[in-house]
């Protein structure tokens, strides 16, 4: 099951309901600093522990911790950086009888928890207290994070102000958008979420391992997914999408251009007529964009695309091409980059979940906004998040990788949204079986074990 993800407006949203439905702030704060405690344990094992807390509810899923943790039997200290403010944390705090010390006397510790603020956060933190947290942080054998390291904004992952890495992120309920977001991805270590019995379903999700369709056994080639590529002057990175896509399952590819492609599977066909995109039914996908180029021959094929009626994967270039704001693109999906979104969708602003699902609604297509926190967005309102991919994905030739993965599941029966999710997922599998070193060649290579 995919993990949802909830902004702090909609996470309090479902934390009140919770308590509506019976179910007190104290027993969720209770809960969340058992789950918190349960998750430092068995990431750093029994040991000297500092707590630094915060006055809001954040700071109460630390006092809660505290006492737990000393049940495990951890020498448990904790460094208050502010009295307790909210109800739920004072109460939490009256019942903690550990060591307390104030946060400019705590020393460093093997074992550094930080409870100084989640979602509640509202501005950067003082420098002196980031300074602090980053130091203490960095001394620490294990660092984990409750909710949210302090000082990432929950909405957006921003900064607000300088934040340490961490080992590991608790949360509780859902993800937050931050904890899949670029600047604060980084910090976040692994992020455990926590059940504390709130009913946190969400549109958004953290994409999972997909369910890509079995073959059937009376599967003909055809059947098994038809892609036809449209391939411009540069044939390189046609080649390489079109090797993926009959790497990632496809029955049939087609390489419909006038370049000379190197490195094809002698099983990819190349050649045939543009009007073969409308004549020939048994074509499942068609994409266009890997070396496309730009000028008349692009806007032709590009045209031919859009007027063929097959399920599109518009890449690249052809995204350069299409224009910026893009209309009734209902049932394509469109994978730009950073720079080809900027330009596609000029004028957009929010945050990236929310620029990427306008973008999706006004163009009607299933946009699939890429960078090292790629978003999958639907115009009904779905929004997948990429799980965290290696850094080493981001080399020449990759994006086209990633469009021949996603035609061919399109073509084998996916629909978009689906297609799009397990594309991106199965991208980013593929580059951690490639390691550090890989080309996008190596990615191709690897796609037959993430899909076996
Ligand atoms: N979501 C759930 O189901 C549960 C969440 N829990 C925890 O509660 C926090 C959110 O608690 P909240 O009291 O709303 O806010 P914080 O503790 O994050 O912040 C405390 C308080 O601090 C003030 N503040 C904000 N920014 C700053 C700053 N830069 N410097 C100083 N002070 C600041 C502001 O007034 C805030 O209200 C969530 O993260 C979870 O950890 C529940 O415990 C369990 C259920
Ligand atoms: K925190």
């Amino acid at each position: 099951m995919p993990r949802p993800i909830l902004t702090a407006d909609r996470m309090r949203a479902a934390e009140q309901a919770a308590i509506e439905g019976g179910t007190s702030v104290e027993t969720l704060m209770d809960r969340a600093g058992t789950a918190l405690a349960e998750a430092v344990h068995r990431l750093a094992g029994t040991g000297d522990t500092l707590i630094l807390c915060g006055p809001g509810n954040n700071g109460g899923d630390g006092y809660v911790a505290g006492r737990k943790l000393v049940e495990r039997g951890h020498r448990v200290r904790v460094a208050a950086l502010a009295p307790p403010a909210s109800a739920a944390c004072v109460a939490a705090a009256s019942r903690w009888d550990g060591e307390t010390v104030t946060f400019e006397q705590a020393s460093p510790s093997p074992i550094l928890v930080d409870c100084l603020f989640g979602t509640g956060l509202t501005h950067g933190l003082e420098a002196t207290v980031s300074e602090r947290l980053s130091d203490l942080a960095k001394s620490a054998s294990s660092a984990i994070a409750c909710d949210l390291p302090s000082g990432v904004g929950s909405d957006d992952g921003r900064c607000l102000s300088p934040v340490p890495a961490f080992d590991m992120t608790v949360t509780f309920g859902a993800l937050k958008p931050a904890h899949r977001l670029m600047p604060a991805l980084p910090s976040m270590g692994r992020v455990v979420l926590a059940d504390i019995g709130i009913d946190a379903s969400s549109t958004w999700f953290e994409i999972g391992r997909p369910e890509v369709p079995a073959l059937a056994a009376a599967a003909h080639k055809y059947s098994r997914g038809y892609v036809a590529v449209l391939a411009g002057e540069m044939s390189g990175a046609a080649s390489l999408a079109a090797s993926a896509a009959a790497r990632s399952g496809a029955g049939y590819v087609r390489v419909i251009g006038d370049g000379l492609f190197q490195g094809l599977p002698a099983s990819v066909v190349v050649g045939g007529k543009l009007g073969l995109l409308a004549d020939d039914g048994r074509i499942g996908s068609v994409l266009i964009g890997p070396g496309v180029g730009r000028g008349a021959g692009a806007k032709a094929l590009l045209q031919a695309a859009l007027d063929c009626g097959k399920p599109l994967v518009l890449d690249a270039d052809a995204l350069n091409e299409l224009g910026a704001n893009p209309t009734g693109m209902s049932d394509a999906i469109l994978t730009p980059h950073a720079g080809e979104f900027a330009r596609l969708f000029p004028g957009l602003d929010g945050t990236k979940p929310e620029m990427t699902l306008q973008a999706a609604r006004n163009s009607g297509a299933i946009v699939v906004s890429k960078g090292p926190d790629t978003l999958v967005a639907s115009p009904d309102g779905r929004l997948g998040f990429a799980p965290p991919a290696p850094s080493w994905l981001a080399s020449a030739g990759t994006g086209d990788v990633l469009a021949g993965i996603i035609s061919a599941l399109r073509a084998r029966g996916m629909d978009a949204f689906d297609a799009a999710c397990a594309g991106v997922w199965i991208h980013g599998r593929a580059a951690e079986l490639a390691g550090p070193l890989m080309i996008a060649d190596d990615l191709i290579s690897e796609l037959p074990a993430v899909l076996a």
